[in-house]
């Protein structure tokens, strides 16, 4: 029994209905019933949802229904139904859940749906049925008569070999009311039958059997881009146990704490902080870059990795599920499943270009006979043409599958995107704010400078100084403690306070002191004309500068630098490039602020902004641009990139923060994937768009065919796969973007 297996992808969704399905979409308030996940091998696009929402809708527990398309999921949102009840209603319909998954399919990265490859059988079983209907079409051409026996004997052949399965869904189709493409494929071969042309009856299921096949395998490699990237993590890790020895064991297995070794080679299982060796390692499943990273004591590694020559032991720091690489896949999934706007936009369309089809076809059908006593048969078929050519089958599933193939670019290459939607926008940002400090810097500063005014004793003023940073986790602050020194004694502080943008404060002998920038000074009212004299060179070098006040008078001047990312000139450049006006958005003060702006090539420089300040410069660009990224590294300035249109946040991979809060995660700390992103995504764009021109445009040119009565219903057929397999194969370009 042929094509009924589950890896044939119908051809996408002929369903009128397709619009109405909602994935992706946030639920009304009102659906707070339970929720229950049953995975559908069958589901693949909304052909099946229509037949699934027509076999539940009588069920009145059933609240509202929820597909997934990529992981082929079924979500039912119920108030007391039961599992048996909706399998056993699905069944009716041929769309049963597959068993309750097991532990192992819940894993992340896991819960993909298997790969469903097209098995010899079925390439045999193609293959057998498209020989009859060719020879059977050969011997037509050849002269033979298409009635003849010997025809009519090789058509049926190919039929009940390859077309038993079309046949049947179009029958469940046509029992339930749905107009999918199994329901139009059957009533297309059965009137060709009926007008006696059988050899195209058996041309068409062939052609539609094959292109099904092609097409499932297709779509389910952009399904799986991003499994192959789970496939990094070993099964297995090196384990040391109770006694002190090393044991192979399962890495689902290991828990937090544990003290792994991975060998020269070997891929590293689990995420942790390294204890004893020294190793290069290579981190392009988490980063994207293949450029190997020296690991050494106290380093953190990644689940995934590939580790260079040396041998490595280290304490793990995540389990399986929650390690740095689980976390991208399930991003990377959760993305997936919402919807862009593209595809809304599509499914809306779909909406009333479905039914709009199907009544031009019953005017085509009825009306030349009725009105000018056309012969039926000849109208009836050019409707049948209409109806399979008019599937909308290719527009919907191109979209889905173009977004997919993005965002799984993206992940390989440390790009993590959390949704279409922002892959969608990229295309239209016009400005790139950029956070200073941690962003276009690395963030670690060190102190450089300190001038002591007044004859103060410097031990003594340092350790004022030191005595306050201690108290604040600003990276100013640490600066200055870690120059002083972590075991040098410290005096007691209190009536600590931080003041934002500003500095800190607090009772150091029963005097209040200061230790802040120069805005503070001001405020102060302690400013001096000879502290600004020491102050104003230090902040053209790019230090930045703190003052130690008094009560009465400044004590210190003491300066921290930064050193600027290696690529941030060029990464700048490259966005000016794309056309997007570049900002350098900082609490730092205009001199340190400008020169590193300069560095950098920057021209746009908003210095000194409290940090509500920065969040209203946000908005002041989204007024001026539209959409407007911010960069940021997510610490301290995730405010501002929850207002951005798009927060990118840098640098992700050690930071669990930055992956939650940020849109667009960067797992490294290359500013130069800022430009990557925004390329990505208007190469996404434009791919959506030329999927739409195509699936339109060949449609419209086989419907205007169909209307004069020329194309026939192999012609339809090929042009309506031809159109799904052409989207198919232009989404998964992207696949290969970086490459
Ligand atoms: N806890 C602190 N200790 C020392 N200096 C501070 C502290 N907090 C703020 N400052 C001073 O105030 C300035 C502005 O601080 P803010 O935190 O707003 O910006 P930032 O985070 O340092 O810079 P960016 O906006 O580039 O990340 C700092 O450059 C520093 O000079
Ligand atoms: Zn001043």
């Amino acid at each position: 029994m042929p094509s009924q297996s589950t890896t044939t992808c119908c051809s996408g969704p002929c369903a009128s209905e397709s619009a109405t399905v909602s994935s992706g979409l946030p639920f009304p308030d009102v659906l707070d019933g339970d929720r229950m996940v049953l995975r559908v091998s069958r589901l693949c696009c909304p052909t099946e949802a229509d037949l699934i929402r027509k076999a539940l809708m009588d069920m009145k527990e059933i609240l509202h229904l929820d597909f997934d398309f990529i992981r082929r999921e079924l979500m039912v949102i119920h108030r007391g139904a039961n599992r048996s009840m909706i399998c056993a209603a699905l069944r009716t319909v041929n769309m049963e859940p597959d068993p309750d998954p097991t532990v192992a399919d819940t894993l992340p990265g896991r819960s993909l749906p298997p790969r469903t490859g097209v098995s010899r059988r079925e390439w045999t079983i193609t293959t057998v049925a498209g020989l009859a209907a060719l020879v059977a079409e050969g011997l037509v051409w050849g002269g033979l008569d298409e009635q003849s026996p010997w025809i009519v004997a090789l058509a049926l052949a190919s039929l009940s070999v390859g077309g038993v399965g079309t046949l049947k869904r179009g029958w469940i189709a046509m029992r339930h009311v749905s107009l999918n493409i199994h329901f139009l494929m059957s009533l297309a071969v059965l009137g060709a039958m009926a007008l006696g042309q059988w050899p195209e009856a058996a041309m068409v299921v062939f052609l539609f059997g094959l292109a099904e096949r092609i097409e499932a395998l297709s779509m389910d490699r952009a399904r799986h881009a991003i499994r192959g990237l789970m496939a990094l993590a070993p099964e297995t890790a090196t384990l040391r146990n109770a006694t002190g020895e090393w044991e192979s064991v399962a890495a689902s297995s290991v828990s937090v704490g544990s003290v792994l070794r991975v060998k020269p080679g070997e891929r590293i299982a689990l995420d942790g902080v390294v204890t004893d060796g020294r190793s290069d390692v290579n981190q392009a499943p988490i980063t994207g870059e293949s450029v190997p990273v020296m690991k050494e004591t106290g380093q953190p590694l990644f689940a995934g990795s590939i580790n260079g020559s040396g041998v490595l032991e280290f304490r793990v720091t995540a389990d399986f599920r929650h390690s740095t690489l689980a976390r991208i896949i399930d991003t990377v999934q959760e993305a997936q499943a919402k919807r862009a706007p593209m595809q809304r936009f599509v499914d809306r369309f779909a909406r009333y270009y479905t039914p709009a089809v199907v009544g031009i076809a019953m005017g085509i059908a009825l009306l030349p006979p009725l009105l000018f006593g056309a012969p039926f048969s000849v109208w009836v078929y050019n409707a049948l043409v209409m109806l399979v050519v008019a599937c909308p089958c290719a527009l919907v599933i191109s979209t889905p599958v173009t977004v997919v193939s993005g965002l799984a670019a993206g992940a390989r290459r440390g790009i993590l995107i959390k949704g279409g939607l922002y892959l969608e926008q990229a295309h239209a940002l016009r400005a790139v704010a950029l956070d200073k400090t941690g962003t276009l810097t690395h963030g670690q500063l060190e102190m450089t400078d300190c001038v002591v005014l007044n004859d103060h004793d410097k031990e003594k003023v340092l350790r004022l100084a030191a005595s306050l940073a201690s108290h604040s986790e600003h990276p100013v602050s640490a600066a200055i403690l870690a120059s002083w020194g972590k075991e040098r004694p410290l005096l007691q502080v209190r009536h600590f306070e931080a003041l934002a943008g500003r500095g800190v404060r607090g009772t150091i002998a029963g005097e209040v002191h200061h230790l802040g920038n120069h805005r503070l000074l001001e405020e102060l009212g302690l400013c001096r004309p000879e502290v600004e004299k020491i102050l104003l060179p230090l902040e053209q070098d790019e230090k930045t500068v703190v003052v130690l006040s008094s009560f009465c008078e400044p004590l210190a001047i003491i300066a921290v630098a930064d050193r600027m990312r290696a690529g941030a000139p060029q990464a700048v450049e490259r966005l000016r490039k794309l056309g997007i006006t570049v900002t350098m958005l900082t609490g730092d003060n205009t001199a340190t602020a400008t020169a590193i702006a300069r560095h950098a090539g920057i021209d746009d420089v908003r210095a000194e902004r409290l940090p509500e300040e920065k969040l209203r410069a946000i908005e002041g660009l989204m007024g001026r641009f539209g959409v407007v990224a911010m960069v940021g590294d997510g610490i301290n300035d995730a405010p501002a990139l929850a207002r951005a249109s798009i927060g990118i946040a840098m640098g992700a991979t050690g930071t669990d923060t930055a992956l939650e809060t940020a849109d667009v995660a960067i797992m490294n700390d290359d500013l130069g994937k800022v430009a990557e992103f925004v390329r990505l995504g208007r190469a996404t764009r434009r791919i959506l768009w030329e999927n739409i021109a195509l699936a339109l445009g060949i449609k419209s040119f086989f419907l205007i065919l169909a209307g004069l009565g020329v194309a026939t219903l192999w012609m339809a057929v090929l042009a309506d796969m031809g159109t799904s397999l052409l989207v198919i194969f232009n989404g998964r370009r992207l696949l290969r973007f970086f490459a």
